[in-house]
């Protein structure tokens, strides 16, 4: 797929959101990404992870055990992208604060691909590539379907993605009047109890 392409998937299920965001990082952004928009469609989520598969078998990683996904948003592209790719999914999700790998058994040293929805600033890809470190696993690449930094964030391991899309984003403490000026939302679930 193209980036126009994919672009367009996310346009067309009205996923591109603007206003006023606190995103995962604590930045915040006049445009949000929601991508469970996107995922809504069977037939568009098929299409985009199949693509990102084909990027994954492209990179040339060798054998890859398992797709591992941070919770939320990366449980259905993560599974849906296992599927193309032949391998079962698993997901970390937060327990007092940290991701684990609450419900699930993974040997030592199994070979693991990360999937994404959207890296920002790759943190909360830094936080699974590192709890799956410390299990044992080697973690081979993240793969996500947007990179909102355009190569500049540091996942923790190397990055696969199918599309690039650079948009603003703001310390809280330095906002442009014109989001200061708009009440801020924070979709995401970090920090929810
Ligand atoms: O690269 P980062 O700066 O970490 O930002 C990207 C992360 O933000 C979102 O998750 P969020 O924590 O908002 O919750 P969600 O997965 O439930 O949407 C998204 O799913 C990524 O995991
Ligand atoms: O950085 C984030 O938290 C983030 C950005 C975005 O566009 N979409 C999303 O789900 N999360
Ligand atoms: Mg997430």
């Amino acid at each position: 797929m193209t980036r126009e392409e994919v672009l367009s998937a996310f346009r067309e299920a009205g996923a591109i959101l603007e206003g006023h965001f606190i995103l995962s990082s604590g930045l915040r952004s006049p445009v949000f990404i929601q991508k469970a928009r996107v995922f809504m469609y069977p037939d568009k989520t098929e299409r985009l992870c199949r693509a990102l598969a084909d990027r994954i078998r492209a990179a040339g990683l060798g054998d890859i055990d398992y797709v591992i996904s941070p919770a939320l948003g990366g449980l259905i592209p993560g599974y849906e992208t296992a599927r193309h790719l032949g391998v079962p999914a698993m997901w970390v999700e937060r327990e007092e604060g940290e991701f684990r790998l609450r419900r699930f058994e993974m040997e030592k040293g199994a070979r693991v691909v990360i999937v994404e929805d959207i890296v920002t600033t790759g943190l909360s890809s830094r936080e699974t590539v590192e709890a799956l470190r410390a299990l044992g696993a080697t973690v081979l690449a993240v793969a996500c379907l947007i990179d909102r930094s355009a190569g500049e964030a540091d996942p923790g391991a190397p990055l696969i993605s199918l599309c690039d899309f650079k948009v603003p984003a703001y310390a809280a403490d330095d906002l442009p009047p014109e989001l200061a000026a708009i009440p801020a939302v924070k979709p995401g679930s970090r920090g929810l109890s």
